[in-house]
């Protein structure tokens, strides 16, 4: 199997998008798929670049740079999230939106992939200035985005109130209630019930799943998880009701380890007191870069991308990596845990609920009627358990690693619709 990289060396800031670029090769090689195709799929539709005014509490006006890069659409509408943070850029849009239209196929939603975001910090902004921002943000997006074209969702730095405003701008703009333009809502104004959970809570079953996979007792399984925003929360509070050990977690500030397995529920995320995390009263503290290397079952790093690379690949103690946030290992990092038989459960299998969940949300939506959270729960049990079988099977067959295996499954269905629709070459 070619690769770009290898562990001997010594690794360069890889972006997301170049890291979604090697894994696409990767797996194409074991295809016989067009290459004109995989040369096509590298590169993004298109990447629009946004300057949003806002106007501070204290009168000053800034301008902050938004982009919604828009990768594939063969198999529907873009669809994906709005990331707040200051390291937005239109690679890591380029990037995050490649995976989103291989997340998408994996679970056979009828969506492609899109990713947006703003350069900024949410939390240097008042919850007034994040509307404003937000709102104007909605309408620079108004012609791009839209039910049938393009549907943001929430990623870092946003939530389902962030969803509100931009649904409420858009909605104003054109003179009628749109819910279906962004999913991620808070239930009453049409979101569904268990999106706010469901990326968290599918990378909790898929580990599940791998658990069983290779003989553990979810019992003796213990977890570390970095980030404990809306996904690592949710998955480690999963974990944790069905009995595995979660005995770290972390946020930006550090981790909090207890060996005996800390009660998840008690640990405030990030949503209901932002830096509680680290502030929280537990047996022992330790930085975010210690925790990747804690001697547990399953390391799930839920906060940004990353956050594993060839320098502490090999101190990584963890049997498996079960990954909760979007590109958190580089191209080497995956060579490496290649050669030590450390099995990688990639983010567009792992974290795949939440989109799941957003495509129940704008079923609804379409439909104007609400699935109560039993149905969400269970329908996205078996949509989870599908994509996993499915990865499986190529898992097995092919005697590749599972990130290969998901974006066999993927690349399979993206490229079978591109023939299909005769687009291109
Ligand atoms: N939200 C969603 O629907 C989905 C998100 N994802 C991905 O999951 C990841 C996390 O997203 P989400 O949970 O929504 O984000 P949130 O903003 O809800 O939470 C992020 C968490 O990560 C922590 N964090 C931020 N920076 C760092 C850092 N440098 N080191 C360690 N911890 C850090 C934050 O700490 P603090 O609280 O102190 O800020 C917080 O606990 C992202 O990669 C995102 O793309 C994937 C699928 C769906
Ligand atoms: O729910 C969605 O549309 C996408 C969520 C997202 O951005 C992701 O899965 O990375």
């Amino acid at each position: 199997m070619s690769q770009e990289t290898s562990p001997s060396e010594p690794e360069a800031q890889e972006t997301a998008v170049e890291t979604a670029r090697r894994q696409l090769e990767r797996a194409a090689a074991h295809l016989d798929v067009d290459p004109g195709v995989v040369e096509r799929l590298k590169h993004p539709t298109k990447v629009h670049q946004v300057s949003i005014p806002l106007k501070r509490d204290n009168g000053e006006t800034e301008i902050y740079t938004g982009y919604r890069a828009q990768h594939d659409s063969v198999r529907g509408p873009f669809k994906g999230g709005l990331r707040y943070h200051p390291e937005v850029s239109a690679d890591e849009c380029i990037g995050l939106s490649m995976w989103m239209t291989w997340k998408c196929a994996v679970m056979d939603l009828p969506f492609g992939g899109g990713k947006g975001g703003i350069v900024v910090n949410p939390k240097e902004l008042s919850s007034d200035e994040k509307e404003r921002l937000t709102r104007r943000f909605a309408q620079e997006l108004r012609d791009f985005v839209g039910p049938m074209k393009d549907i943001p969702a929430p990623d870092m730095g946003t939530d389902p109130q962030t969803m509100a405003w931009f649904m409420d701008a858009y909605s104003m703009q054109q003179g009628e209630t749109i819910p279906g333009v962004v999913t991620g809502k808070p239930p009453v104004i049409g979101g569904s019930y268990g999106r706010e959970e469901a990326p968290g809570h599918s990378v909790a079953i898929v580990a599940r799943e791998a658990i069983d996979y290779y003989d553990w007792e979810i019992e003796d399984t213990t977890v570390a998880v970095q980030g404990f925003g809306s996904v690592g929360a949710n998955a480690a509070r999963s974990l944790d009701e069905w009995g595995a050990k979660v005995v770290a977690v972390s946020d930006v500030n550090g981790a909090i380890y207890d060996p005996t397995g800390l009660d998840t529920r008690d640990v405030e995320g990030h949503d209901e007191r932002p830096g509680m995390v680290s502030g929280y009263d537990a047996p022992q503290k330790l930085g975010n870069e210690e925790l990747l290397e804690l001697d547990v079952d399953i390391l799930i790093p839920a906060a940004v991308g990353n956050v594993l690379t060839a320098e502490n690949a090999n101190d990584v103690q963890a049997r498996m990596v079960v990954e909760g946030a979007n590109g958190p290992t580089t191209t080497a990092a995956d060579v490496i845990f290649e050669g030590n038989d450390v099995p990688v459960i990639p983010d567009i299998l792992a974290n795949a609920g939440g989109v799941t969940v957003s495509y129940f949300e704008w079923l609804q939506d379409i439909n104007r009627r609400q699935w109560s959270l039993d149905r969400v729960n269970k329908e996205l049990e078996t949509q989870m358990l599908k994509a996993w079988n499915a990865v499986r099977r190529e898992y097995e067959a092919r005697d590749v690693t599972w990130r290969d295996a998901a974006y066999l499954v993927a690349l399979s269905r993206v490229a079978e619709a591109h023939d299909a629709r005769g687009l291109w070459p």
